[in-house]
């Protein structure tokens, strides 16, 4: 089944900035599709026109076939700059709890989900502490976990792991396959890392810049179940890594 659908989008800043023109794709139910292009391609304003945060200026996106015009049910984004998504007043388990709170779920069944999520992110104990006591990607583990606990049908992930050093990124990375492969969420993952992209996808599109459009897409032939060793040393890993670095080169 579908989860998403792109048509036709096109999207226009001010009185003639075209950032995406007639992109059309779609998000299988379950699969992880990586976006990846060159900075400046239209990565972020697709996702918002994705998440109902823009409109679009021509073509439609739909979620479980219903047309967004507004932040759909059942959808849950994760940015980039977790410093400033989470609250630094609330504990941690206030934060995660807090898109929940105007949900009419009983109070015992959002403590249950604040208290599994934090632990499918490998941060039990962690509820009581403020965002500040934790680092940097502790603290896009708890923004995870924040999407997590709202228990979304569809995930957008907005080069969130951007901000972080190189190993925390790689235990970012296999958060995400494990927790799509757990949860059987459909996730789409915007990046414009190479690697990251190929490493977590089930497919892969392409962006060119100028204005942002499909330049080619890849459906990715590795394990479901990945490790950034074995993975990246697999000859399909390798092939198609060239393969969108080439599509990159001539997209810049
Ligand atoms: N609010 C806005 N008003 C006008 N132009 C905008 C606005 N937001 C983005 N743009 C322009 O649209 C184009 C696409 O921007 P966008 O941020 O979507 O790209 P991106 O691929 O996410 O970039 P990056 O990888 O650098 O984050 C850019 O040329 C950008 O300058």
């Amino acid at each position: 089944m579908t989860a998403l659908q792109v048509r036709n989008l096109s999207k226009t800043y001010g009185e003639g900035h075209a950032a995406l023109h007639n992109l059309s794709f779609e998000v299988k139910e379950g699969e992880l599709l990586s976006i990846v292009g060159p900075s400046g391609c239209g990565k972020t304003t697709l996702l918002k026109c994705v998440a109902g945060l823009i409109p679009a200026t021509r073509g439609e996106v739909s979620v479980h076939g219903r047309e967004v015009t507004g932040v759909p049910d059942g959808l849950a984004v994760v940015f980039q700059d977790y410093g400033r998504s989470l609250f630094p007043w609330m504990k941690v388990g206030a934060n995660i709890a807090f898109p929940l709170e105007t949900s009419r779920l009983p109070k015992a069944e959002i403590r249950e989900r604040v208290e599994h999520s934090l632990a499918a992110v490998g941060l039990e104990g962690k509820a009581e502490r403020y965002p500040w006591q934790l680092s940097g990607g502790m603290q896009q583990r708890v923004a995870i976990a924040r999407a997590l606990a709202y228990r979304p049908q569809v995930l957008l992930m907005d080069e969130p792991f951007a901000s972080v050093d190189a190993q925390t990124r790689s235990g970012l990375e296999d958060l995400t396959r494990r927790v799509h492969l757990e949860f059987g969420m459909t996730i789409m993952f915007v990046t414009h890392d190479i690697d990251e992209s190929v490493y977590l996808a089930d497919r892969l599109i392409v962006l060119r810049r100028s204005p942002g459009s499909v330049l080619a897409e890849l459906v990715i032939e590795l394990p479901r179940v990945r490790d950034q060793i074995a993975t990246k040393s697999l000859p399909a890993f390798v092939r198609q890594r060239s393969e969108v670095a080439q599509h990159i080169k001539d997209a810049s």
